[in-house]
């Protein structure tokens, strides 16, 4: 199973008079980690719902292909469809008055690839109490749940819509990192929306970024690394060095700056970076998604 690719076309989904998601043309390859990035009511959660087949959207569509499913299909209304995607969202859609296990047990009823053993393993790893009702789980609690059920459910789309948030720092790496050794396992097409750039960065390999219900853009991670470059040494270097290019973020600590500008340093200022002793590394990916995000003040975007 490599998981599915996701196809939307001029995909539009509207709220009243406010338009959640406008026109976005999105390609989603099959079997790779993707990050949704895009800051509060971007759109991230209504795109995850209309991905799940939780909602029709108002214009455009959204379809699915690959594993077994062949050629594309929506996956609205689609009970084939929907059973080969998994999306986790913060609210839960447990059912608050079933015990653990027995959430646990409606999962592996409904979902075709289920994985009854990774479940055990994760819910001993989260240490979930498997007789409590959810109703009465912290709510970091409530999220391992979540991720254990969307783990466990090797989905071919699996969609994790900031469920882990709840979760304190080592639950968040333990869910990380069990992600990570799964996914090695069965690779499937996975879809992690989040404002926590910097803690997922390392994951992503391919990034869509929304803003305000529009795509500002979609590249391997790599290449929007490559879209800037930090620069780090004596201040005064730095400054001389990147003086009319756009800077992202400055850094400084006593005599040593760390600068991050966008765009390709050329020859000339490479050379000039080497003899003054400067060290160029990538932009961050947090930088660069404040950048892309932040309405700009008279500046570049
Ligand atoms: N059920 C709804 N009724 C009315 N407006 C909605 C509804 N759901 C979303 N919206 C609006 O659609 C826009 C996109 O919201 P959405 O929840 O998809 O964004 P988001 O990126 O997931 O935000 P956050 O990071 O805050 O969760 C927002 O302007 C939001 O107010």
């Amino acid at each position: 199973m490599t998981g599915l690719a996701v196809r939307t076309e001029n995909l539009t989904v509207r709220f009243g008079d406010q338009t959640a998601l406008d026109g976005l043309d999105l390609r989603l390859a099959a079997g790779k980690i993707h990050g949704l990035l895009g800051r509060n009511g971007s759109g991230k959660s209504t795109l995850a719902a209309i991905l799940a087949g939780f909602r029709q959207a108002d214009a455009g569509q959204v379809l699915l292909s690959g594993g077994d499913l062949g050629d594309p299909r929506s996956p609205f209304e689609d009970a084939v469809v929907t059973s080969r995607i998994c999306l986790i969202r913060e609210s839960g859609d447990m059912g608050d008055t079933a015990q653990v296990r027995q959430v646990l047990g409606l999962a592996a009823s409904l979902r075709p690839y289920w994985d009854a053993d990774l479940a055990g393993e994760l819910v001993d790893r989260f240490e979930l109490p498997l007789g409590k009702r959810v109703q009465k789980l912290s709510r970091g609690k409530k999220s391992a749940l979540g991720v254990v059920l969307g783990l466990a459910s090797r989905a071919p789309l699996t969609i994790f819509d900031e469920s882990y948030l709840g979760m304190d720092v080592p639950s968040r790496e333990l869910f990380y990192d069990a992600l990570l050794a799964d996914y090695a396992e069965v690779p499937r097409t996975i879809l992690l929306s989040t404002h926590l750039v910097g803690e997922v960065s390392a994951m992503l390999e391919e990034v869509v970024i929304l803003d305000r219900g529009r795509l500002v853009t979609q590249a391997p991670v790599d290449t929007l690394r490559g879209r800037g470059a930090s620069i780090v040494g004596p201040a005064g270097a730095v400054d001389e060095l990147t003086a009319g290019l756009t800077v992202l973020a400055e850094q400084r600590l006593g005599g040593t700056k760390s600068t991050t500008v966008l765009g390709d340093l050329d020859a000339a200022l490479l050379a000039q970076a080497r003899s003054a002793g400067l060290e160029i590394g990538q932009v961050g990916l947090q930088e660069l998604f404040v950048h892309l995000t932040t309405p700009a003040q008279g500046g570049a975007r």
